[in-house]
């Protein structure tokens, strides 16, 4: 059987929520007040918006094979991504097979490596590569959790995400993951509000629901220690990204100051195989949880979690919708998920890259059967009201 070949890669952007998920309209739990490390700065602690966490939006990479099949992925990126695709990684994928998934990566970051290595240039291979492997799916007619080597449980479980945990639990989820509103800069009463909001929302769930809070790197290690301790009463099951992602020293530090059977987690900013191998052999933390939209793709991701896996750590993707299920339902050392909650009060299950994919399926009563993943690649379109905009060619 001949295998197709690729004939063009396109890169588009889109604003307004979708896989720059951060890109949100006003009154949205996700901008109130969370900290943040431009949280020293008045003028910036009230939103993220106001210091740019949306500045990117979304990147659409598609790419054309030779069969008339086109695969697709969307993530963080925009303009900036687009460009790096159009006028550098392109020349690696036309012309070569749609198999050749391994050696486009490798020539993608060894190409970049001279700008990239993490952040926007990770987020863009991590771009192609998805829309490598939903077009691979179209070509095989096989969804990507079967090209990765079958699933591994029938069923996902999620947590989620978001400012209601009361709320999730009553949706069905096994936890609640809370964003911390308040960071050092607000000193001992802002550390009273966090550890207060935590205790209303355990008051809330009682004793045996899942409370994390997500700390988004805004902490200093002291504050992290007492934060955790703090928390220890309350059953806290994680703190999740409380230091910024270079300090693997600090992460040691308070995984050994941490209470016993509280967890620390962190990867949702770290980025390839070596980035995550400095956590995990630096002992940083529980759970390692790379985004796949930004740590390098699933070529990538498949890599950190067998490392991960030999140092018995879980992996956890950050919240990354079909993308991220795909993957978790494949590996033994993911038992659950991530999920956020997108809707503005976090009062409602609504597709976590709305309004992007048509098809994106949800958790149900917290869970998703594998069933709902049995169409090609990733099982999703792009939905055609959304404007595309291809601002560079080559
Ligand atoms: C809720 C957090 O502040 C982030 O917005 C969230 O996207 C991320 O940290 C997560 O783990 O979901
Ligand atoms: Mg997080």
């Amino acid at each position: 059987m001949s295998i197709p070949t690729i004939k063009q890669v396109r890169a588009f952007v889109l604003r307004g929520g979708g896989a720059d998920y951060h890109d949100q309209g006003d009154g949205h739990w996700i901008d109130d007040h969370i900290s943040t490390p431009m949280g020293k700065y008045p003028e910036y602690r009230q939103s993220r918006r106001s210091f740019g966490i949306n500045v990117l939006g979304t990147l659409v990479v598609e790419i054309e094979a030779s069969d008339g099949n086109v695969g697709f992925a969307v993530t963080t990126g925009g303009e900036p991504a687009a460009y790096i695709v159009e006028k550098h990684l392109a020349r690696f994928l036309e012309g070569a097979r749609v198999t050749d998934i391994e050696r486009i990566w490798d020539q993608m970051y060894n190409s970049t490596l001279y700008y990239g290595r993490k952040g926007l240039v990770i987020n863009t291979i991590s771009g192609v590569d998805l829309a490598l492997w939903d077009l691979l799916g179209k070509v095989r007619r096989e969804p990507v959790h079967q090209l990765l080597g079958g699933a591994v449980r029938d069923e996902l479980q999620f947590y989620a995400t978001g400012a209601r945990p009361d709320l999730a639990q009553k949706m069905g989820f096994i936890g609640g993951k809370m964003p911390l509103h308040h960071g050092p800069s607000e000193g001992e009463e802002g550390l009273k509000k966090n550890l207060e909001e935590l205790a209303t929302m355990r008051e809330r769930v009682g004793p045996d629901f899942w409370l994390m809070f997500d700390c988004w790197m805004s902490l200093d290690l002291n504050y992290a220690t007492r934060l955790a301790r703090g928390a220890r009463e309350y059953g806290l099951k994680w703190i999740e990204e409380a230091l910024p992602p270079d300090d693997y020293w600090g992460y040691a530090e308070l995984r050994r100051n941490a209470p016993t059977g509280m967890m620390v987690t962190t990867g949702e900013h770290e980025a390839t195989r070596w980035g995550f191998r400095m956590l995990l052999e630096m002992g940083c933390c529980d759970i390692i949880q790379p985004d796949v939209g930004w740590c390098g793709g699933v070529t990538e991701l498949l890599k950190i979690s067998a490392l991960a896996d030999a140092h018995n750590a879980l992996v956890v993707p950050h919240g990354s919708s079909v993308y991220s299920y795909h993957f978790v339902a494949t590996r033994q050392n993911s038992p659950f998920a991530e999920f956020l909650m997108m809707a503005p009060k976090a009062d409602q299950v609504v597709p976590m890259f709305h309004p992007q994919l048509l098809g994106e399926p949800v958790p149900e009563n917290g869970r998703m059967r594998l069933s709902r993943l049995d169409q090609p690649g990733f099982g999703v379109t792009l939905n055609p009201e959304c404007q595309l905009h291809r601002p560079y060619t080559h």
